[in-house]
């Protein structure tokens, strides 16, 4: 028997004043992959990110989060069922600390009208996830440290950290290594993987040398729709793919 993917896309189209930003999408994300969406600038990958984790309604088609549908929910109904992303525009708050940042985040599934924190007494239960999470993401030694003050690549593991407070069965990341040097970009492919074990990770990201490294498979995208999806291997070598986007990179 086969399981039922985590995430699919069927028939995912989005249009904006006419125009298709992306045009029959279908998508099947498997359970506990790591799957990579590549495509040249413009090609509908942010939309795409955007439909499936609802802050866009399609204009046709449906997402579907193992089996059940997921395109007529808000973004943090679609949280709590399992499925978490981080931005390309940095998330976080930078006027608190790495673990204020984290426990602000624990904290926001409960509602707390009118009170951004909680008494400490409520608060004093989360603290023991944040240790765990600021040790998973690598940031212990920075956990009392302003974001302002971290590095462009410290705020990416800041924000996957964010991601993490969910527990998110799916986690959705945007360009994870953007922006990043060597160093920052080898620091951050590790911890995507560490993060996969025991879930399924969608990742839009340009660099070719972390998707092939991460990623199990790889889905194309080209103004708006798929182009062609399989392993690096096989979708490295499908000449509409080289001519489309790996030939632009090497250009
Ligand atoms: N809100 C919007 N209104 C009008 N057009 C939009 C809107 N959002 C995106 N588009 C257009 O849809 C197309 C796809 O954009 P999108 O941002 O999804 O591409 P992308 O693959 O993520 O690009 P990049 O790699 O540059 O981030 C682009 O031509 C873009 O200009």
């Amino acid at each position: 028997m086969t399981a039922l993917p985590a995430l699919q896309a069927v028939g995912l189209s989005k249009e904006f004043r006419g125009f298709s930003a992306t045009k029959d999408v279908n998508l099947d994300i498997r359970q506990g992959e790591i799957h990579a969406v590549i495509g040249p600038n413009g090609a509908g990958k942010t939309t795409l990110f955007n439909l499936l984790s609802g802050f866009l309604r399609p204009s046709r088609g449906e997402v579907r989060l193992f089996g059940e549908r997921i395109d007529t929910l808000a973004p943090h109904q679609i949280v709590r069922r399992g499925l978490s992303r981080s931005f390309q525009i940095s998330s976080v708050f930078s006027s608190l600390s790495v673990r204020e940042n984290l426990l602000a985040a624990l904290q926001s599934p409960t509602p707390l009208p009118g009170q951004f924190w909680s008494s400490r007494r409520k608060l004093a239960p989360l603290s023991g996830r944040v240790d765990e999470i600021v040790a998973q993401v690598g940031l212990e030694p920075l956990q009392h440290r302003l974001a302002a003050d971290l590095s462009h690549g410290e705020k990416r593991q800041l924000e996957i950290g964010i991601s993490l407070t969910q527990n998110p069965r799916v986690l959705l990341l945007d360009e994870p290594t953007s922006g990043m040097g060597s160093e920052g970009i080898a620091r951050v492919t590790q911890l995507v993987r560490e993060v996969a074990a025991g879930r399924t990770v969608v990742l839009v990201e340009h660099n070719m040398s972390v998707v092939s490294t991460l990623a199990d498979r790889i889905t194309v995208l080209q103004y708006g729709s798929v182009l062609a999806s399989g392993s690096y291997q096989d979708v490295s070598r499908d000449p509409r793919v080289i001519e489309a986007y790996l030939g632009e990179e090497s250009e």
